[in-house]
This record gives C-alpha cells, sequence and structure tokens, in this order.
C-alpha cells in the first residue's frame, strides 16, 4: 500500500510526490514507558534539541474531557456531558470503562498518528516524529493487562484486538514505526513521580498496577520475551500476550493454552530497534545527564 492511499483528510495534504518523497525521509519514533515514567519531560527536551525533531504527544486532553476550539475535540462534547471525564471514569470503576476507555484511546492514537506533519517538518531534511506511546502499547501493554486483571471480558478483549488488528491493517504504513525508545523505571519511582504530578484521576492509582504495567513493559521491551497464548477452548479467536514463566491465565486457568512465536501478529515489531533509557535518576536539572540522553538519542537515529 502506498503511503497515503488510504489516508482519511485529517489535515492538509501535501501534492503525492513531495509527500511520498517526506514519507521516505521520515523515521518514526515511539516513546515508551510506564505512568509517569517521564515521557513528557523527555520529549520536552527533545523537541527543544532539534526543529527537525517534532512530537506527538499523547491525546490526553481528549481523555479528560479538557475543552478544546480544535474541531476534533468536539466530536466528544455531548457524551461527555453526560458522562464526563473518561480517564476519571476509568480509574473508578475499571471493569465498566475499561474497554470504552481502551478502544478510544486506540482511536485516538490512530487518528493522531494519521495527521498530517507540520509545513516546516515537511521541509526537514532528517524529519523525525516521536510519538508519545503508540497503538502497540495500547495493545501490548494496557489493554492486555486490563483483559488479564479481569476489568475487560473476553468478549470485550476479542472486539478489542478484532478492531485494533483492522486499524493496523488497513493503515499500514501509516501506523508502521521505526524504532522505539523505553523509558525505563521502577514502578516505585513512577510512583512518586505520579504522586508529585499530583493529577487528580490518578490519585487512587496503586503500586500494584504500576507493577504490572512495569512487568508488561519489561516482557516487551527489555527482555524482548513476549510470546502468544491462544486461548484455546474460549474458540473465540482470542488471545492474550504473556510473559514465558508464566504457564497459565489468571482468568482462565482451566483453559488449554498453546505457545507459539513471539510476535506473530505485526512483522515489523519482531526486530524493531529498541533503545532503553534508564531514568530513574532525576534528568530534569541536570544538564549532563540531558545531553548524555540526547547523544544517545542522535547516536540511535543514525543506527
Ligand atoms: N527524570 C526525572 N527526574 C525528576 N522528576 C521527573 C523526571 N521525569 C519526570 N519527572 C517528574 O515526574 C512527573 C511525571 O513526569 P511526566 O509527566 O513527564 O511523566 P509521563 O511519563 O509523561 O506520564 P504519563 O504516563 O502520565 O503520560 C512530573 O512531575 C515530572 O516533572
Ligand atoms: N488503560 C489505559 N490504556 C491506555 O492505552 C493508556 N494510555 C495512557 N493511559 C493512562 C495512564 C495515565 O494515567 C494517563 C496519561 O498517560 O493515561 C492509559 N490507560
Amino acid at each position: 500500500m502506498r503511503p497515503s492511499a488510504k489516508r482519511p483528510c485529517l489535515g492538509p495534504a501535501a501534492p503525492d510526490s513531495l509527500n511520498s518523497s517526506f514519507q521516505k525521509r521520515l523515521t518514526k519514533v515511539s516513546i515508551e514507558g510506564n505512568i509517569a515514567a517521564g515521557k513528557s519531560t523527555f520529549v520536552r527536551l527533545l523537541e527543544k534539541y532539534s526543529e527537525e525533531w517534532e512530537v506527538i504527544p499523547e491525546p490526553i486532553a481528549k481523555w479528560c474531557n479538557v475543552q478544546s476550539t480544535d474541531s476534533e475535540y468536539k466530536e466528544l462534547t455531548s457524551s461527555q456531558k453526560n458522562g464526563g471525564n473518561l480517564l476519571g471514569m476509568l480509574y473508578d470503576k475499571p471493569t465498566r470503562w475499561a474497554y470504552t476507555f481502551q478502544t478510544f484511546a486506540c482511536l485516538s492514537r490512530v487518528k493522531a498518528q494519521l495527521k498530517a506533519a507540520s509545513a516546516k517538518l515537511q521541509e526537514a531534511e532528517h524529519p523525525v516524529q516521536f510519538y508519545e506511546r503508540s497503538v502497540f502499547s495500547d495493545r501490548y501493554v494496557f489493554a492486555s493487562n486490563l483483559f488479564e486483571s479481569g476489568c475487560i471480558n473476553e468478549t470485550e478483549w476479542a472486539i478489542y484486538q478484532d478492531l485494533h488488528t483492522w486499524f493496523l491493517t488497513t493503515f499500514e504504513s501509516d501506523m508502521q514505526l521505526d524504532g522505539i525508545i523505553y523509558l525505563r523505571t521502577t514502578p516505585e519511582k513512577c510512583m512518586e513521580r505520579l504522586q508529585i504530578r499530583g493529577r487528580e484521576e490518578e490519585q487512587g492509582v496503586e503500586l500494584e498496577y504500576l507493577e504490572s504495567l512495569h512487568h508488561k513493559h519489561e516482557t516487551w521491551l527489555h527482555e524482548r520475551t513476549m510470546k502468544r497464548i491462544y486461548l484455546e477452548e474460549l474458540n473465540l479467536g482470542c488471545s492474550s500476550y504473556l510473559p514465558i514463566p508464566r504457564q497459565t491465565c489468571e482468568r482462565s486457568p482451566q483453559i488449554c493454552l498453546t505457545w507459539c512465536q513471539p510476535w506473530v501478529d505485526f512483522d515489523n515489531l519482531r526486530e524493531m530497534p529498541i533503545l532503553v533509557l534508564d531514568v530513574n535518576e532525576d534528568f530534569k536539572n541536570d544538564k549532563i545527564k540531558q545531553e548524555d540522553l540526547i547523544d544517545k538519542v542522535k547516536a540511535f537515529l543514525k543506527s
């Protein structure tokens, strides 16, 4: 599929020839990490470093009902008037809202990734887009964790995966990444930063939740040992991703599980270059550490 073949009109489109030359030059990198690991802080550094580097922030404003004049935000207004803040609703009652949140988060990430790059970036010689998280962490970290903890049921999980796979195959080239930067922290450090940040919706988040998300990130991005398990007896075509040592799914230990090779779903994820950065230490107020991080990113992009 050519890069713009199925792209809906979400921003000013460049002529086809310019667009395809831009797509060839463009490097797309996702920044992954646990809640409050420091992604936004880190991408602000990147943004400042080079005019050729652009950040696509996580659309949290949309999830929290922040009023905006942007026409894209308007589509949620009526349901939000009734329902309120989706992130808050998720943390208040995950069994009720996890599926709704997850499908909406996935949709908003797809839309963000389909948006045309700024005119300035399109003129850059070596343009780079950094995404705060991706459709991949949406599924393999958050949604998968909510399924395994029982907040998303089997039917919801099957529908979510169907939808996710459809998005990824329909917008294949737009969704592809060239690399991932994993900001690695301990769950305890994340809890500390989460509390300091004091986002109202997150006040009920427990260390245990951060530990499960940490485990998901580690098996995916550090150990690279995430494997696929088929939940065969349910015959729903539904599957889950669990790390190697666990032999059963907590939700349905009675069902028969079959191992198969890692990362069968999306080919380019299997061999994805990953840069792991330890950000447990304070880099916010340390110029030398900041330079060191930037150097590592530059070397990663070159490689
Ligand atoms: N290396 C660091 N040293 C000290 N404080 C940090 C560091 N990185 C982030 N912080 C602080 O921790 C808090 C959370 O950081 P930030 O908002 O960047 O996290 P995030 O990963 O973007 O969060 P989320 O997962 O919610 O999107 C902020 O108050 C930030 O100032
Ligand atoms: N359940 C769930 N699924 C996601 O895809 C997802 N992405 C982010 N978040 C939560 C983490 C922070 O509280 C807040 C900001 O990152 O939003 C998510 N929660």
